[in-house]
């Protein structure tokens, strides 16, 4: 916060690496350099003496002259370096532009930089000219830089203090910079307060000094309740992310300028209760039971991501009533578990994994019994849905008959036939495919009875969610010869991790394919899930869009523009729209926009107000009776 009025507060911001990603001379050096063999060398060189210098190991005057002359620049170079340089202005200082044209009076940019390219940038974001002070190049008769204007208190040791003291200002002084010179000014008494920037470098010996550390322009202006671009700093959204999610994920997470954590396996419920706190998004995949235990210990959390279809693992309904959306990637991996199944009908229908596990052991069975084309034969699926319905499709152009049962009314793709009953489907089918969700109510869903139903010799596939099979009747129906042949890729209990054994029964047994959760892993499918689930995560943080979650009503906002969006989120009870409009009334705020979806147990109202608005309103609306979650959105 402020310590004094904000028309007596000044801000002191240094240049390269802060109000820019890079260091000019370094760009200049890239420039300057071009076509000479040594280039990379000499480049290595210049940055070498910038982080010298910026350390404090070598003195400006030092480090200027230094540099300088391994440059060998010419004023020509300087057009193509401000051009580069526009496009490296730092993502925060883009971002709020505004806060810099606004406060333009009391914005000093103070730095051992050159004025020839940092006042065409500065400019250009609001910063008045005369409030840049730097250095500036001396050149010869043909246009070469030879040096700096050595008059200028910024080109010697002590010169950001030196400078400082001739500006006089009167009132606070916050300094905001990456390096040593930085600190300077803090250490001689002429600022109160020193923010180490690390949004492009971060370096320990001026971290060390600092009063405070800004990762960004937005954790400055938040810390200090200034106008900003973001209600609530990216860098301090906490990310994490379980069970190997595909690094295209992490990779966007970190781009949006949010802290991510990952970790390879799962965790059960202690450890997840343990990691859960401070944290805003979590990304799991089937494995981590999210339970309403964690859930009470999620002191922050926002949203869930399941990089995966199933949702079984999630407490959808505790999720709700705590306000936090949850979003799964319901196609990404569809087509890789249709090719597993399809792959694995094949091989068990011919008995290729017996016959290639005797092979391994030295055993030429060259035999056509019990091995048939899939061609004519009958593929029963036991749920038609993303899964089921393509599976289909496949199967068909392969020349089989398809059947299918689903508890909701599907309509029938290609020449498949719908069966009224589950008993009916496995009456008729040479193959059954498992491909329902994993609601509680499908535990065990085929068991003795079932295979009992089913006909002699049936191949069966699991690659939906362990639990809906009963293990001991599955085994039980391959030892009698019932079921010929199985393939199974989930199980009622999965190791955590790839170190834990997998224990089953059905180790062991004759022509099964035993997989470990891999339907939906492959490359193409995790990077799908990687990109789609971050994507809707994203749009439901910054937008409020809600469009794909299993447990919100779904919302598809348009971008947010020149207003500020209020995202309430309430038990689902009579009144409350009509609550929110009487504060905003009272207020006299002007609703630029207002959208509502409701479900049976909770509404969510967005609404879009003008900038100008009081505080107090945001606490009023936090105060609603029956809210469950609040964010105000920039
Ligand atoms: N093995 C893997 O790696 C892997 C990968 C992706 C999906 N899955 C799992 O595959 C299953 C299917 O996925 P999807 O995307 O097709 O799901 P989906 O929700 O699109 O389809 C499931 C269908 O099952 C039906 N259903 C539910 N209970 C039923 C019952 N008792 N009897 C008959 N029909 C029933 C539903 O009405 C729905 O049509 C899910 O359990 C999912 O978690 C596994
Ligand atoms: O990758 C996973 O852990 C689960 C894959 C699959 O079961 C799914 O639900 O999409």
């Amino acid at each position: 916060m402020l310590t004094k009025p904000l028309e007596q507060t000044y801000f002191i911001i240094d240049f390269d690496s802060t109000f820019t990603k890079v260091e000019a001379l370094d760009v200049l050096g890239e420039i300057s350099l071009i076509g000479r063999p040594d280039r990379d060398d000499v480049l290595d060189q210049i940055r070498t003496i910038t982080d010298r210098g910026m350390a404090g190991e070598l003195s400006l005057a030092q480090s200027l002259e230094q540099r300088l002359r391994l440059l060998n620049a010419h004023r020509d170079h300087l057009p193509a370096l401000i051009e580069t340089l526009m496009t490296k202005v730092s993502d925060s200082f883009q971002r709020n532009r505004s806060f810099l044209s606004e406060h333009a009076d009391q914005i000093y940019i103070v730095s051992s930089g050159f004025k020839e390219f940092i006042v065409p940038i500065v400019t250009a974001l609001g910063v008045k000219e005369d409030h840049v002070f730097a250095n500036t190049f001396e050149y010869d008769e043909k246009g070469n830089i030879v040096g700096c204007d050595c008059e200028n208190p910024l080109a010697t040791d002590g010169g950001k203090v030196k400078l400082m003291r001739s500006l006089q200002l009167d009132g606070d002084v916050y300094v905001i910079g990456d390096g040593y010179t930085d600190y300077e000014i803090r250490e001689s008494g002429l600022a109160n307060r020193f923010y180490a920037f690390t949004e492009n470098v971060l370096r320990p010996s001026v971290v060390e000094k600092a009063d405070y550390v800004s990762p960004s322009l937005d954790d400055f202006l938040f810390d200090n309740k200034l106008s900003r671009s973001h209600s609530y700093p990216k860098s301090r959204i906490k990310v994490l992310l379980l069970e190997n999610v595909h690094p295209v994920a992490v990779h966007l997470f970190e781009q949006e300028g949010f802290s991510v954590e990952i970790r390879k396996g799962a965790l059960d419920e202690d450890e997840l209760i343990e990691a859960i706190r401070g944290v805003h998004i979590l990304g799991i995949r089937s494995k981590t039971n999210v339970t309403q235990r964690v859930l009470e210990h999620a002191d922050r959390l926002i949203t869930i991501g399941a990089f995966c279809i199933g949702t079984n693992q999630i407490d959808l309904t505790a999720c709700s009533e705590r306000g936090i959306a949850v979003f799964n990637a319901p196609y990404s991996n569809t087509r890789s578990v249709v090719e597993l199944a399809i792959g694995e009908i094949i091989m068990l229908i011919r008995n290729v994994v017996s016959k290639s596990n005797k092979m391994h052991e030295g055993v030429w069975d060259k035999s056509a019994n019990n091995s048939f084309e899939v061609r004519g034969k009958k593929l029963g699926l036991i749920g038609y849905g993303n899964i089921g319905t393509q599976l289909s499709v496949v199967a068909e152009a392969l020349g089989m008959e398809v059947y299918f049962y689903d508890v909701v009314d599907k309509l029938a793709l290609g020449n498949a036939r719908k069966c009224r009953t589950l008993e009916d489907l496995l009456a008729v089918s040479d193959i059954v495919s498992l491909h329902t969700d994993g609601r509680k109510d499908n535990k065990n869903l085929i068991g003795a009875r079932e295979f009992g139903l089913m006909k002699e010799g049936v191949i069966f596939l699991n690659l939906s969610r362990g639990h809906i099979v009963d293990i001991p009747a599955l085994v039980e129906a391959i030892k009698s010869g019932k079921v010929a042949g199985a393939g199974i890729d989930v199980f009622p209990y999965e190791p955590k991790t790839n170190s834990e054994e997998f224990i089953n029964e059905l180790r062991g047994l004759p022509n099964v394919i035993l997989t470990p959760h891999i339907g939906g892993s492959t490359e193409e499918a995790q990077e799908n899930i990687g990109t789609f689930v971050p994507g809707k995560l994203l749009e439901y943080i910054n937008n409020g869009s809600t469009y794909g979650s299993v447990n919100f009503p779904e919302l598809q906002l348009p971008l947010l523009k020149e207003s500020h969006r209020l995202l309430h989120i309430h038990r689902n009870v009579p009144g409350i729209l009509s609550q929110l409009n009487q504060i905003f009334a009272k207020h006299h705020i002007n609703i630029k926009g207002q959208y509502l979806k409701t479900d049976e147990h909770i509404g969510y109202v967005i609404t879009d107000i003008a900038k100008e608005y009081d505080e107090d309103v945001v606490a009023e609306l936090r105060n609603v009776e029956n809210t469950i979650k609040f964010r105000l959105l920039y």
